[in-house]
């Protein structure tokens, strides 16, 4: 796809994003891979203010464009694209209920089957390093080579999928079940959640899930 339709749908997603309530101000970042590297937007933009001519192309090793400032977050973004070769859009956000449990310290358990639209039994914690860092960056690599999404310690939260639909959708999704579960721990502890091997085939279904009819 051309870069200014990309860019164009990078700054769609970042106003539907605020619109869910999933961010506030200024925080969270998108990108997309493109070429060898990614487009990302600016740091510190109002998305609101934002034009396709300032969102910014990253390439592979981390170089950015001279006359524009990438997203503090740029080497995380690129160290899920190399973790991670199915995602091809990275969502990153200050969802309210995904902070909370991040600040918690704690996955997001099997508490729903929908856990699965994130790869696997639960949503990770990636440990707290401060932003931008290469600390940061090599905790999310971690975090999310068997995951589509990861919670960021006293942060927030990340999600990536194929595409910029699909990743704010699991974003979405994310942030529905962290309300649930922070809904839940002041009723039961723990609460309960499903066996592994029930989320297991919940992710295998959901690799087909849409495409077929089930029989
Ligand atoms: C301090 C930043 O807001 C940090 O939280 C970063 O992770 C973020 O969400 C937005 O930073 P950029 O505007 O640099 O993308
Ligand atoms: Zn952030």
């Amino acid at each position: 796809m051309e870069r200014t339709t990309l860019a164009r749908e990078i700054i769609d997603t970042c106003l539907e994003m605020t619109r869910l309530g999933l961010n506030q101000g200024t925080a969270g970042n998108v990108s997309v891979r493109f070429e060898d590297g990614m487009l990302i937007t600016p740091s510190g933009i109002p998305y609101d203010r934002l034009g396709e001519q300032q969102i910014v192309f990253v390439d592979g090793k981390g170089r950015g464009e001279t006359d524009k400032i990438p997203s503090s977050e740029w080497r995380f973004h690129l160290a899920v694209y190399h973790t991670r070769p199915d995602a091809n859009a990275v969502i990153h956000n200050h969802a309210l209920n995904c902070t909370g449990v991040s600040i918690l310290n704690r996955p997001i358990p099997a508490i729903h089957y929908m856990i699965a639209a994130g790869g696997g039994d639960d949503i990770p914690c990636a440990p707290y390093a401060t932003f931008g860092s290469r600390e940061l960056s090599e905790h999310v690599a971690v975090a999310m080579k068997h995951r589509k999404a990861t919670l960021l310690q006293h942060h927030g939260l990340i999600a990536a999928e194929e595409n910029l639909s699909k990743a704010l959708w699991l974003a979405h999704e994310v942030e529905v079940l962290a309300a649930l579960y922070l809904k839940l721990l002041p009723i039961v502890q723990p609460v309960p959640v499903l066996p592994s091997d029930e989320i297991a085939r919940v992710v295998e279904k959901f690799k087909t899930y849409g495409l077929r009819v089930e029989r």
